[in-house]
């Protein structure tokens, strides 16, 4: 992993959460480069490409997270999680046979299993690689730790927020790379010349390859531009504010509605076309904010996210094929974007050890 990850510095992360996300790139390394990862990958052919996609990254997350590798155990977790995030966004009503209702069934399932866990840990004394360890032993600087029940709840909300958003850039990459040839093509041709310079171990890609993988860059980029997976952020004001004529008095909550930035013609020339060499001049600043923005921002901003991106279309790039099977599937726009048919492709693998 040290080989893996060699060049990176957390140095740069202030406070606890920082550390967590310091660690969080080389588990992510780690873990989608390990060699089941890509016996994963290499069995998407004719599959429901969102659900599978769905199915590779959360296992991925739960080995990261908990060190907990896929079994009957996993996929309830999975199921769970599906039913806790059914539930964010719905009117609360507390009773049987409501999405609310639902979601903090699960979310007390969650606990319970997640809770286990660190106790089971606790009792043997028991270390891992993990973000479960990486919780339970970090202090802040007067030395304090994190209580059982804040460890449990950070991983909770660290799954809602990083699984389906992983998920779903990655199906929007594949997505629209299926639709745009020429970009795919020259992907396709930065990442098949890193992987043939690579004598010895043409699978790994490391930190010190990033720099070189410009195009790759900007396939990420206009991917998560276009997709769009935050379509909103949320805040309140928290006094009287006035703005474009009107006020929005202090209390009033405020969503502040991003998607409609990245998909400004005043701001991206043709906004609604895949061009990854947009991104040879920056977005001009304020105008892109994906991962929103201030004390809030997404804690993986700067690394994580793009970093799973990069590594994930090294891989598709240099060793598969894939097409659209329903090029014109309707869109939904709601929680997330997402193609209705839950983006179907077919992918067919034609290099042996990609
Ligand atoms: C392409 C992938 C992702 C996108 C587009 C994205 C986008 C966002 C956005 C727009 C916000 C709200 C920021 C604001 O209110 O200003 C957010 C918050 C957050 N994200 Fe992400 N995210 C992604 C991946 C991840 C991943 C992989 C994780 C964790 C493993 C994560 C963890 C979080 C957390 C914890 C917050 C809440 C931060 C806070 O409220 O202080 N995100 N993300």
């Amino acid at each position: 992993m040290a080989m893996v990850v060699g060049g990176m510095g957390a140095g740069d992360l202030a406070w606890w959460l920082g550390l967590v996300f310091g660690a969080a790139p080389l588990l992510c390394l780690a873990v989608w480069h390990s060699a089941d990862a890509y016996q994963s990958v290499s069995t998407l052919v004719y599959s429901l490409h969102w659900n599978y996609i769905g199915q590779v990254t959360f296992a991925n997350i739960c080995k990261m997270f908990i060190s907990m590798e896929p079994s009957p155990l996993t996929c309830q977790i999975d199921r769970w999680f599906a039913g806790l995030v059914a539930g964010l966004r719905a009117f609360p009503l507390d009773f049987p046979g409501t999405a609310f209702h639902g979601a903090r069934k699960c979310r007390r399932k969650l606990n319970a299993v997640f809770r286990q866990e660190l106790e089971a840990r606790r009792k043997v004394d028991k270390e891992c690689d993990d973000l479960m360890s990486g919780l339970m032993h970090m202090e802040d600087e007067q030395g304090k730790k994190l209580s059982d029940e804040e460890v449990v709840d950070n991983i909770v909300s660290l799954v809602v927020a990083g699984y389906e958003s992983t998920a779903s850039a990655i199906m929007w990459a594949t997505y629209h790379l299926a639709k745009s040839p020429v970009a795919l093509a020259k992907l396709r041709e930065e990442n098949m010349a890193l992987s043939e310079s690579k004598a010895g171990s043409p699978l790994m890609i490391t930190h010190d390859d990033l720099p070189k993988m410009k195009y790759t860059a900007k396939v990420v980029e206009e991917t998560i531009r276009m997709a769009n997976i935050a379509p909103m952020v949320h805040r309140v004001a928290n006094k009287d504010v006035e703005y474009g004529g009107y006020m929005i008095p202090a209390g009033w909550s405020v969503l502040v509605w991003v998607r409609s930035l990245h998909t400004d013609p005043n701001f991206y020339h043709d906004p609604l076309t895949f061009n990854p060499d947009r991104w040879d001049e920056p977005a001009k600043p304020g105008t892109y904010q994906v991962f929103g923005g201030g004390y809030r921002i997404c804690v993986t901003s700067l690394a994580f996210a793009r970093l799973q991106l990069t590594i994930m279309l090294h891989h598709l790039s240099i060793g598969y094929e894939w097409e659209l099977l329903n090029p014109n599937a309707e869109i939904g726009y709601l929680p997330h974007p997402r193609p209705m048919d839950g983006a179907a492709m077919a992918f067919l693998k034609f290099r042996p050890n990609a």
